[in-house]
């Protein structure tokens, strides 16, 4: 039933978070994960935080002039992952940019990713910018984080894929601040559909199921 898992078909285009983790990250990607890191930190003090009025004109203030100092400078080039004077992190870009585990990307929570055999296990933690229901994790931020998870197990085959369909069974409400874990495996392959399936759990409790189907590029 399982399809084998092959992280090697693909660590030609972009490392693996574990590998990620392993490869000393200085200089310029470890700024950018740390000025990452103070932002994640800013949105959680902005949604929870009663800060008074002047605070609030001041950050502002000071972070309309960090905006403007950060978009003075050209746009990174795709092919600037893939040029011969490209560092290992340079061609981890598109992973440590994801809006779900880019330790490069404040937006995301981040999951944290690790493979264990075919099983992909995740973690991470929602905090207040992620609240739908009150003290709960929002449904619509739920299903990214099995998007990725489901689209990076199905990522390891050789053939990976778009997501096509994405199919999220909310058992019970997802708490905020709580260390939740997630695994995903590739349940059968079919001509260019890999079908993968997915959980999010709370402790033992489970939160959320997910079925998705990816399709392989022709
Ligand atoms: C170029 C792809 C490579 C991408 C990945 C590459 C590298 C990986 C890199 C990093 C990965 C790291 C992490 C990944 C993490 C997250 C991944 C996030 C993934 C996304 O977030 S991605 C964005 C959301 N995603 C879209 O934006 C898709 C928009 N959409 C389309 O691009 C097309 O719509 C497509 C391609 C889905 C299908 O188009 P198509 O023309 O290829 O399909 P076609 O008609 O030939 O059908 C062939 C057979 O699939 C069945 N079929 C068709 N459509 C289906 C569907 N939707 N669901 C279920 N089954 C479907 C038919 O029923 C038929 O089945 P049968 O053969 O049995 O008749």
């Amino acid at each position: 039933m399982n399809e084998p898992l092959d992280g090697s078909a693909l660590s030609q285009y972009f490392l693996l978070p574990t590998d990620a983790s392993e490869a000393p990250v200085t200089g310029i990607w470890a700024e950018r994960r740390r000025l990452a890191s103070i932002m994640r930190t800013v949105i959680e003090h902005l949604t929870v935080a009663d800060t008074p009025e002047s605070e609030l004109r001041e950050a502002a203030d000071t972070l309309q002039h960090l905006a403007a100092q950060l978009g003075a400078h050209p746009r990174r080039r795709k092919r600037d992952d893939i040029a011969d004077t490209a560092t290992p992190m340079d061609k981890h870009a598109l992973i440590d940019f994801s809006p779900l585990i880019g330790l490069s990307n404040p937006i995301s929570p981040p999951l944290e990713l690790t493979l264990d055999g075919n099983t992909l296990r995740g973690r991470l933690r929602f905090g207040t910018a992620y609240e739908g229901p009150p003290g709960c994790a929002h449904g619509g931020c739920i299903a990214a984080v099995f998007d990725e998870l489901l689209g990076y197990a199905q990522s390891l085959t050789s053939l990976p894929g778009m997501t096509g369909t994405l199919t999220i069974r909310y058992r019970v409400p997802t708490p905020l601040h709580t260390e939740l874990h997630c695994e995903a495996r590739v349940q059968r392959i079919s001509g260019r559909k890999i079908f993968c399936v997915g959980r999010l759990y709370a402790g033992e409790t489970l939160c959320a199921e997910a079925d998705g189907v990816f399709l392989a590029s022709r």
